[in-house]
């Protein structure tokens, strides 16, 4: 099984080991230290199955009140975000942080255990530390896609005593960028090339960007691709402060994304781009930023599932089956809309006293 193999393959190390199938076990097991019952726990939450929903409920009862933060790594492939999450990762170690988690988002992955490759290049860094938990996600079948998922997992990460998650992601499509954004930070890096700004600016990471990073600053034009992102931001409307931290009242009022310059490579600005990262999450709190956020987060997420699961009961209509009601539209004797809330109706019928599993199921396969 590839959920298997991913287990086995990123955490080579872990060794054999019975792992209970509740996902209540799991979880104090994850809790306790044990990466593969986190691992597995992942896979769960990935394949958005029945468990997964268990789960779902599972986590979000356990990490509420107590949810830690999350930071979003995105731009353009190539760009250093692997280099740099990793120097991150270190950095928040480095910093005293009890466990960090990685999650790389990959839409393009049929399987997570495709995007293994890039755990092992990912984990060199951080093997044999066990503070450190790297993962790739793709969809896998989950019905809600990555945009339902990667909440998910982060849900399951803070449940089982991850405070700090990071999510990187492949390239900057609209998938990746809408995970990427439903984090607390989003850090959207570009190079100094000629245009990258401009090239970010039209992918839409402008509106999501909280911090700026140049990396590959050891690069010629750096300097430009900074003056051009902060330019971007003067026509944005977004207010210099320069004195961010002194203003109480202005920094709580408003935020522009600091520009760092960073060497990933060889971890140049690094520190520099945690301390702008602690930055924001201060300004977050100190704003009420934050419980916004995560408001519209909770809300988006139950929208996503919401329309995953109606679309999942028109699949399943069988319409075959309502005859009846077909040919009475056909004919012209029920309008459409109207049959449409009869099905409705009937689907919500059909569903009271479930569980509230069936309408998540994804078949295996
Ligand atoms: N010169 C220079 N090269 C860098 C720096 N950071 C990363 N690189 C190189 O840039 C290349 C891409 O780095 P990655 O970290 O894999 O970039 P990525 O954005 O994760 O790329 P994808 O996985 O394709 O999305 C690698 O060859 C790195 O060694 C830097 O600061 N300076």
């Amino acid at each position: 099984m590839a959920e298997d193999l991913a287990t086995v393959s990123t955490e080579p190390h872990l060794g054999p080991g019975r792992l209970s199938r509740d996902p209540a076990e799991l979880l104090d097991q994850a809790g306790s230290g044990n990466r593969r019952a986190l691992a597995r726990l992942l896979s769960l939450v990935e394949a958005g199955r029945a468990e997964g929903q268990a789960l779902s409920a599972l986590a979000h009862a356990r990490a509420a009140g107590q949810e830690g933060w999350t930071v979003g790594i995105t731009g353009a492939p190539g760009a250093g975000k692997s280099t740099l999450t990793s120097r991150l990762v270190a950095e928040a170690r480095r910093r005293g942080a009890p466990r960090v988690a990685v999650v790389a988002v990959d839409p393009t992955s049929p399987f997570s255990g495709g995007a293994v490759l890039g755990d092992r290049v990912r984990m060199q860094d951080h093997a044999g530390d066990d503070g450190v938990f790297i993962r790739s996600m793709a969809t896998r079948g989950h019905l809600g896609g990555l945009s339902v998922a990667v909440p998910e997992a982060i849900w399951v990460l803070w449940a089982a005593g991850v405070p700090l998650v990071l999510v990187e992601t492949v390239g900057v499509g609209q998938v990746e960028v809408e995970v990427a954004s439903a984090t607390d930070t989003t850090v959207v890096v570009v190079n100094p090339k000629w245009g990258d700004a401009v090239q970010a600016n039209k992918a839409g990471l402008m509106e999501v960007a909280d911090v700026f990073v140049v990396n590959k600053a050891d690069l010629p034009g750096a300097r430009e691709a900074r003056r051009d992102l902060e330019q971007m931001l003067d026509l944005a409307g977004r207010p210099r402060s320069g004195r961010r931290g002194e203003q109480e009242e202005d920094a709580a009022a408003a935020w522009r994304p600091p520009v760092v310059e960073t060497v990933a490579a060889d971890g140049r600005g690094v520190a520099e781009l945690w301390a702008a990262i602690e930055a924001h999450q201060d300004y977050l709190v100190r704003s009420g930023e934050r419980d916004r956020r995560r408001r519209a987060r909770a809300r988006a997420e139950l929208e996503r599932i919401l329309q995953a699961q109606l679309a999942r009961v028109v699949r399943d209509l069988e319409l075959g089956d309502r005859a009846e009601l077909l040919s009475a539209v056909e004919q012209g004797q029920v309008g459409p809309y109207e049959a449409a809330r009869t099905l409705l109706l009937d689907a919500g019928e059909a569903l009271r006293g479930q569980p509230g599993v069936a309408l998540g199921e994804v078949p295996p396969g």
